[in-house]
């Protein structure tokens, strides 16, 4: 079954004036009076002239939220039910209405597609609960993902509890992939949905833009798992809803700085987006789906079930040629081939298989079993179909264009001759006599309409003379093809690149693959570590431990890390024997130290397991005091470039190599990340009553002697000596001391008798310091005192 793609006309908005209106919703010939499937649009160059779409429905500036989702996603939850996945995506230009189309307003009737799905699958679950007498029960969970400059957030998550980096994409095989670390929460009603929904949606990143005041900077990706139980059999099914962020023209935008990252990284995913569509039509050996987080996340190649993409349209004369090209791409998409593949259901008591299937289910990033690639209607239809293209002309564009006088009675002399009978989806226009099994859409591109040849004006007056129209169609995509790849700031592909031979790509396949291997293996095992650093910086020892467990596969044999994670069990445990402890002497004076045996041997056996596996008890016990030591030196500290690239380098390095002191070293991100998330400098002598034993203990061991003789440095207060510091200077000094002083004065948990900065997240904090400020003071002690 082919995507099916509805385009969507938004009303005025109040700047905008009937008199600007120029695309509209029409009837193809010889369609019902109550439905329009045609968007009607004209010629750029020409407004006599008139491109015609047709799609699976189109609806109108009045058309309202009931009907779109009665019409067009309602169909889809009884399907759900049967165990098949279903995909809604609105895609569109900026400010046409995507947000509204997909969230809508808060009353009932502006409700839009995503809390009507989730109402529907509410009344279907309780009614299916009650017509089995309660033998089979639903439960519903959701995720929410964005994805922001190329970046993955939980949108459960508020943004200042992220991590800068995002989460981890990872690939599961079979080109899905799984955001790791993304939080699936159970809701068990409509109302606990929409209390979590909007929650997430205060979290989502949008901003004002000239053209939208509350302009979405960031794809969102809502995923609802049912899971219906009847005795040991399971059957799960996946709704994603997303609502994408639309492309923008920055030159109508007004975008500045910030706006401008964001709408770039915006531009760029959608521009891969187009790419995919485009070679998923063009039937091509390469979908470069890797090439942007949200195409590989939308598994764009991968998707089964049933897939609705809703067109969101701007009636105006300003959006002009982004609507063309939305049309241009919506085009394409709906000749993608989705398969329908149901989600069998599994046994919870078949052991084995239950486990299998239910890892298969487990995630709602990686939904789908038997996920099959996207692919051209050709290919996946009849095998022998093959045969027939290489017979078939090169197909034309998927548009009409319309004069003003239509005469009727002729046809386009191109129009292939060889038929399908069976195959309607896709249909195009069609002249009133031509009956509907005369269009052959699943040859490669579908037919041009029969129209009357004398309606067709062949855009002479903006073309070359002698122009067919074909030469014009094509001219039409590789215009608006162009000023996409200018709006994405790339350089390439406005033309299908030349035939390259397919030994050739092969080769580049694979080696593309390879390179993409080792690159992904090693940012996303660096990413586990960032995070982890992270977690263990806010004193969050069990998830840094979880972090690094997920890291661990990613580098090994690495002694290092092991060791961190040994002395992070010690520490997770310790603190729990401390705790136990403290309540069991309340209780009934029983030892710490007797105590702490039983809550070592009961604590993260698995981690215990996989250190003792890779290095011998013995050595690793000796180790873990140091280890304790060591644990925060490897991203702040003596060796931290090298620790990122040597340390947890799948391939070992002997060498150790100072960093370069003019270049950004290796380690800036990560004091970037120590000093986002490092407490504020504290006073010595209140220290211990104002942060939590762990992070003291934590800023305490982290100072290898480099750290501790620039601390030291700086807490001397002396300007004459912080000065000396490479790029610091009589100034800086000054205002550092300045710092230090007001920390002194404030008194209290926040200064007063003392104030130090005791971690280089610390120093960094200080006004006027910053991650590079940091970065240049300890490369330049580097040099003089190691
Ligand atoms: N069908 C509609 N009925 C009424 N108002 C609409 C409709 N569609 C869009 N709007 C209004 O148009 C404006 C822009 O819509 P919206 O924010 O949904 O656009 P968008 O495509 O999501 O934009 P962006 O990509 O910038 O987030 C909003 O004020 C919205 O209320």
């Amino acid at each position: 079954m082919s995507v099916r793609v509805v385009a969507r006309i938004r009303p005025l908005l109040k700047a905008e004036i009937e008199r600007d209106v120029i695309v509209d919703a029409a009837r193809a010939p010889g369609e019902a009076e109550d439905k329009t499937s045609v968007v009607r649009i004209p010629n750029p160059k020409n407004d006599s002239e008139a491109f015609s779409f047709q799609f699976n429905s189109v609806y109108g500036q009045e058309a309202t939220q009931a009907q779109l989702f009665d019409n067009e996603v309602s169909p889809t939850v009884k399907h759900l039910f049967k165990g098949y996945d279903a995909t809604l995506f609105a895609y569109g230009v900026t400010g046409t209405g995507k947000t509204h189309t997909m969230r809508g307003g808060k009353s009932l009737a502006e409700r839009g597609v995503i809390p009507r799905l989730l109402s529907s699958i509410y009344r279907k679950a309780r009614k299916l609960e009650k017509d089995s007498a309660d033998a089979t029960q639903v439960e519903v969970s959701m995720s929410y993902q964005e994805i922001y400059n190329d970046r993955v957030f939980d949108l459960f998550e508020p943004p200042e509890k992220r991590t800068p980096a995002g989460l981890p994409i990872r690939d599961v095989g079979n080109g899905k992939t799984q955001v790791v670390g993304l939080t699936e929460r159970p809701c068990s009603s409509l109302k606990d949905f929409e209390q979590l929904y909007d929650q997430a949606n205060v979290n989502r990143s949008t901003s004002a833009t000239k053209l939208n005041a509350h302009s979405s900077r960031s794809h969102a990706i809502l995923c609802v798992k049912i899971t219906q139980t009847t005795g040991d059999e399971v059957r799960v099914s996946t709704a994603s809803a997303i609502d994408l962020a639309g492309p923008e023209d920055n030159r109508r935008t007004d975008n500045k700085n910030e706006r401008m990252v964001e709408s770039a990284s915006i531009n760029k995913s959608l521009f891969v987006l187009a790419q995919c569509v485009e070679a998923i039509s063009r039937k091509q050996a390469r979908i470069p789906y890797r090439e942007s987080k949200m195409t590989r996340i939308l598994s764009l190649g991968q998707n089964n079930g049933f897939t609705v993409m809703i067109l969101n349209l701007a009636p105006v004369r300003s959006y002009h040629l982004d609507t063309l090209s939305s049309l241009n791409f919506a085009n394409r998409t709906k000749k993608i081939e989705v398969k329908e593949v149901e989600n069998l259901p599994f046994y919870r008591e078949a052991p084995g298989k239950g486990k299998i299937d239910g890892e298969k289910h487990n995630s709602l990033n990686a939904p789908a079993v038997h996920r099959q690639p996207l692919r051209p209607k050709l290919l996946s239809q009849n095998s022998h179909l093959k045969d027939i293209i290489a017979n078939v002309p090169r197909p034309a564009k998927q548009f009409a264009v319309f004069s003003d006088k239509p005469r009727a009675g002729q046809r386009l002399s191109h129009q292939p001759a060889n038929t399908n009978p069976t195959q309607h989806s896709g249909v195009l226009l069609k002249s009133p006599k031509r009956t509907s099994s005369e269009a052959i859409p699943t040859l490669g591109r579908p037919s041009k309409i029969s129209r009357p040849n004398d309606s067709i004006r062949s855009f002479q007056p903006t073309a070359e003379p002698g122009m067919t129209a074909d030469d014009i169609e094509a001219l039409i995509a590789r215009k608006v093809n162009e000023a996409l790849a200018e709006r994405a700031d790339q350089t390439a592909i406005a033309e299908p690149t030349a035939a390259v031979p397919e030994e050739v790509q092969r080769r580049l396949d694979a080696l593309e693959k390879r390179v993409e291997g080792q690159e992904t293996e090693r940012a996303e095992g660096l990413q586990y570590l960032l995070m982890a650093k992270q977690h263990q910086l806010r004193s969050e020892h069990v998830s840094a431990l979880k972090m690094y467990q997920l890291a661990l596969p990613h580098f090994p044999g690495n002694e290092k890390l092991v060791r961190k994670m040994s002395a992070l069990q010690d520490r997770i445990a310790a603190k729990k024997a401390e705790r136990e402890g403290k309540r069991v002497s309340a209780e009934g004076g029983v030892l710490l130290a007797e105590k702490r045996g039983s809550v070592l041997g009961g604590v993260e056996l698995p981690v215990v397991a996989a250190v003792v596996e890779m290095e011998p008890r013995r050595r690793l016990v000796s180790s873990r005091r140091k280890a304790v030591v060591d644990e925060d030196e490897g991203y702040h500290e003596e060796n931290g470039p090298e620790d990122d690239d040597g340390d947890f380098s799948p391939r070992p390095r002997t060498k150790l190599r100072r960093p370069l002191p003019k270049a950004r070293s290796a380690t800036a991100p990560l004091l970037e990340l120590a000093i986002k998330h490092s407490p504020p400098p504290v006073d010595s002598d209140t220290a211990d009553n104002d942060t939590s034993e762990d992070e003291l203990a934590t800023a305490l061991v982290a100072q290898t002697p480099r750290t501790k003789h620039l601390l030291d440095i700086i807490n001397t207060k002396d300007v004459s000596q912080i000065k000396l510091l490479k790029g610091v200077g009589a100034k800086k000094a000054e205002a550092i001391v300045n710092c230090l002083c007001d920390l002194d004065d404030d008194g209290g948990g926040e200064g007063g008798g003392g104030g130090r900065v005791m971690t280089l997240g610390q120093l960094g904090k200080l006004k006027g310091v910053g991650v590079k400020g940091v970065e240049n003071m300890r490369v330049g002690l580097g040099r003089m005192v190691v």
